[in-house]
């Protein structure tokens, strides 16, 4: 007899470092999934009617993760998939936020994200003018026992194409994916797929 299909969590939170893939797979899976799907980072863009680079250099670090903790306590209680911004994990309120939650940790290596954020040039302003790899090295030790707290799976993104991320998600989320396989390997150069 076929297994049940599991019943799918109302509200999925994806996590992870800069570079991790929480926009691009988030869009993916939601697609997927016919689910809702915000970035917090496009949403606070949008509410602030400027880019996160403006806001950093016109507001403030302290500016911006308030309206990130305001935008992401209000997302995460609402239906569909919520792509967190990379440094969410490390406010004490979204983290209690998060406690309930089907939360899944995009995990990835520094050398990894890096080549990954290097595509997309200087919109994260936490690693714009300095060494990317080194911050990235010192970002992740802080946040990494955080994610690890917060989250209810991880997935190892290294080396896997998008599409193989969100079916090793589907996968782990007991979703059937009749989708055709893809290759599997990536050398972040491409990016897409
Ligand atoms: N699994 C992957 N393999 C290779 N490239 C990827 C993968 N996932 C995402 N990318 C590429 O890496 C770049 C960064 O991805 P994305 O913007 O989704 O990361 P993010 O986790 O949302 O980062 P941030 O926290 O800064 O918003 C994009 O160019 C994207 O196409
Ligand atoms: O790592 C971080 O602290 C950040 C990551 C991005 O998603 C944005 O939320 C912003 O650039 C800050
Ligand atoms: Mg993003």
């Amino acid at each position: 007899m076929a297994e049940p299909t599991p019943r799918l969590p109302e509200t999925i939170v994806l996590v992870g470092a800069p570079g991790a893939g929480k926009s691009t797979i988030g869009a993916r899976l939601a697609r997927r999934l016919g689910m809702d799907f915000t970035d917090v980072d496009e949403l606070i863009e949008q509410r602030a009617g400027k880019p996160i680079p403006e806001i950093f250099l016109m507001d403030g670090e302290p500016a911006f993760r308030e309206l990130e903790r305001e935008t992401t306590l209000e997302l995460v209680g609402r239906p569909g998939i919520v792509s967190l911004g990379g440094g969410a994990v490390m406010n004490p309120l979204i983290r209690q936020a998060l406690a309930e939650r089907t939360v899944v940790w995009l995990d990835v290596s520094a050398h990894h994200a890096s080549r990954r954020v290097g595509l997309t040039g200087n919109s994260r302003p936490l690693l714009a003018g300095g060494n990317v790899h080194s911050t990235m090295v010192r970002l992740m030790n802080e946040r990494l026992p955080l994610y690890r707290e917060v989250s209810t799976h991880r997935i190892d993104t290294n080396g896997l194409k998008p599409a193989a991320v969100v079916r090793e998600l589907l996968a782990r989320l007991g979703v059937d994916d009749p989708e055709q396989p893809e290759p599997v390997q990536d050398d972040d150069q491409t990016g897409e797929q």
